[in-house]
């Protein structure tokens, strides 16, 4: 292992600067110091702001935020010229903690075409370079850019020059994302035992992913002694993108006995930072991104749903609270079963009986087979046809409306209700219209306050005897209810629709309670 005081993994966040290589994903001086500001909150240890001598913007925002960042160290990389060693060490000169990231290639192919030099040209330009930014920084970090294709024996002597010259980290690149994970790993084994003076320096792995192995070499790195990471909010960067930071944080994390060292990294601010970042570039994440993607703790078959509600941990290996995404996610869909149809349904306030339960699933699953996502509106809209307006606790007993009609009369309802606990309740109420006064009269009586958001009503049938719908969408505890009844009387259809609602609202308080309460008795 290469020499560190304290062992963890250090990391380097490089979405400023390798992610901004992202094509669409540049970002201005206010956009970057948006990042850095938050890079700071997720507590990385270094933030890479950019490269100063690329232009006069990139100098601006790695002033800024050098200007700004207490806490994370600022890196400013360079390559090997006097002029881009100069400029990033006065972008970084109001840094508290500084860092020149100086580079050169290794591997014979960049030397050849690239760089035109050989190979002992290259190692001179190297130690050159880490001079030179020592003059103006304590802290250098030497990178051998596509140092996984280049000769080891030759990579070692270049990282022994520039120990030899003050560098304090090695970076060893993966630069082309050629390597795999054994090979990658083998050669920090390699070089943490060919490395002259290695004990003064901690080796850092950057790894791109262009066969999708970034993470993976990363964290062979990791075993093999690497003690900085470099990587990217949402694996963003040149080409296929760097290794992602969250899925190093929370690998590092969740298999913590395994690797057997972690980061620093508060890991409930990786989705806010990930959802920021898509917000400033615009650049959005794939579904099924790990960690942080929209479907990362979302399940929608049934075998897993049943699973997860015995116990969330048959279908998950994190939380999705530790890394800031609030819940799981049951997903509704054609892959579902009656376990979670029937814990979405009591969630939204009806208790079904088995064979209430049977049928609403047999319409669940037909509807499933036509839409992609069975959404709460289509539960409700399935839900309340199995279950009528019979349900409890409250029951209307009688309902009587007075000065409904003509220019100055003023509608009145009172209403009777019996609530399941053996409760009758009366009471009357006033209002802008019949309507309005029968639901004034009905939260009276139940004591239950709604936001009336929707109310319609329209003929089923024709005739004398013709049936009316009354439907009603209502606000209460901060959640949307859908009602709906029948009736030949149009302000009596009116009343059961709040009614249906009403009681759901209070079923769901009281599964709230009950499952507060079994929440209490287990603390
Ligand atoms: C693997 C990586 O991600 S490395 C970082 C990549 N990031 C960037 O390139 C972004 C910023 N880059 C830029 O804005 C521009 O490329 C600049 C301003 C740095 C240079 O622009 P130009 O002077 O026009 O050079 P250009 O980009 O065409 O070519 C690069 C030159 O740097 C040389 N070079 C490349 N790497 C290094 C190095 N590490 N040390 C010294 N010289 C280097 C090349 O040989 C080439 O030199 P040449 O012009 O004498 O042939
Ligand atoms: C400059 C180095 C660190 C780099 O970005 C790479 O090699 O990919």
């Amino acid at each position: 292992m290469s020499g560190v005081s304290e062992d963890f993994v250090r990391i380097f966040d490089t979405t400023l600067r390798d992610g901004e290589q992202s094509p669409g994903c540049s970002m201005t001086t206010p956009q970057k110091l948006t990042i850095a500001r938050a890079l700071s909150e997720l507590g990385v240890d270094v933030i890479e702001a950019g490269f100063a001598a690329a232009s006069p913007d990139d100098f601006a925002a790695v002033q800024a935020i050098a200007r700004e960042a207490r806490g994370p160290r600022v890196a400013a990389l360079a390559r090997c010229q006097r002029n881009d060693i100069e400029r990033a060490a006065a972008a970084l000169e109001p840094a508290e903690k500084g860092r020149i990231h100086v580079f050169i290639a290794t591997s014979d192919i960049h030397l050849a075409h690239k760089l035109r030099m050989s190979r002992a040209e290259a190692l001179d330009a190297a130690a050159a370079g880490v001079e030179l930014a020592r003059q103006y920084c304590d802290d250098v970090e030497f990178s051998a850019e596509d140092a996984s294709r280049s000769d080891p024996a030759y990579l070692a002597d270049v990282f022994s020059a520039a120990i030899e010259a003050g560098a304090r980290t090695l970076n060893v690149p993966d630069t082309v994302g050629y390597a795999v994970p054994e090979e990658y790993g083998a050669l920090f084994k390699y070089l943490s035992e060919h490395v002259r003076g290695i004990e003064k320096a901690i080796l850092s792995c950057h790894c791109h992913d262009d066969l999708g192995m970034a993470v993976a070499n990363s964290l062979a790195a990791v075993q093999n002694g690497a003690r900085q990471v470099e990587c990217t909010i949402n694996g963003i960067g040149e080409r296929a993108g760097n290794a992602a930071l969250e899925e190093i944080v929370m690998a590092l994390r969740t298999r913590a006995p395994f690797y057997g060292v972690g980061t620093r990294v508060n890991t409930k601010r990786l989705y806010p930072t990930s959802r920021q970042l898509v917000a400033v570039t615009g650049s959005a994440v794939a579904r099924n991104k790990a960690i942080i993607g929209e479907n990362a703790f979302a399940h929608e078959s049934g075998i897993h749903q049943h699973g997860m509600l015995r116990n969330r941990e048959t279908y998950e290996i994190m939380s999705p609270d530790d890394v800031g995404v609030s819940r799981s996610q049951l997903v509704l869909g054609k892959h579902s079963g009656r376990a979670a149809l029937s814990d979405r349904l009591r969630e939204l306030g009806f208790a079904l009986d088995e064979s209430a339960l049977n049928q609403a699933f047999a319409h669940f699953k037909s509807l499933a087979d036509k839409k992609k996502e069975v959404f709460d509106a289509d539960l409700e809209a399935i839900a309340l046809g199995q279950t009528g307006n019979e349900q409890g606790p409250w029951r209307l007993l009688a309902l009587q409306i007075q000065g409904a009609i003509g220019r100055d009369a003023v509608p009145s309802a009172s209403v009777r209700l019996a609530h399941e606990d053996g409760r009758v309740v009366q009471e009357a109420a006033v209002g802008d219209g019949p309507v309005h006064a029968i639901f004034a009269a009905i939260e009276r009586a139940t004591g239950t306050a709604v936001t009336l958001r929707q109310f319609q009503v329209r003929a089923l049938t024709t005739g004398e005897d013709a049936q009316g719908e009354a439907r009603v969408e209502i606000e209460a505890d901060g959640r949307e209810y859908r009602g709906r009844a029948v009736s030949t009387d149009i302000l009596e259809a009116s009343a059961l629709a709040l009614v249906e609602v009403i009681n759901r609202i209070e079923r769901r308080r009281a599964l709230q309670a009950s499952a507060g309460a079994s929440e209490e008795a287990v603390a």
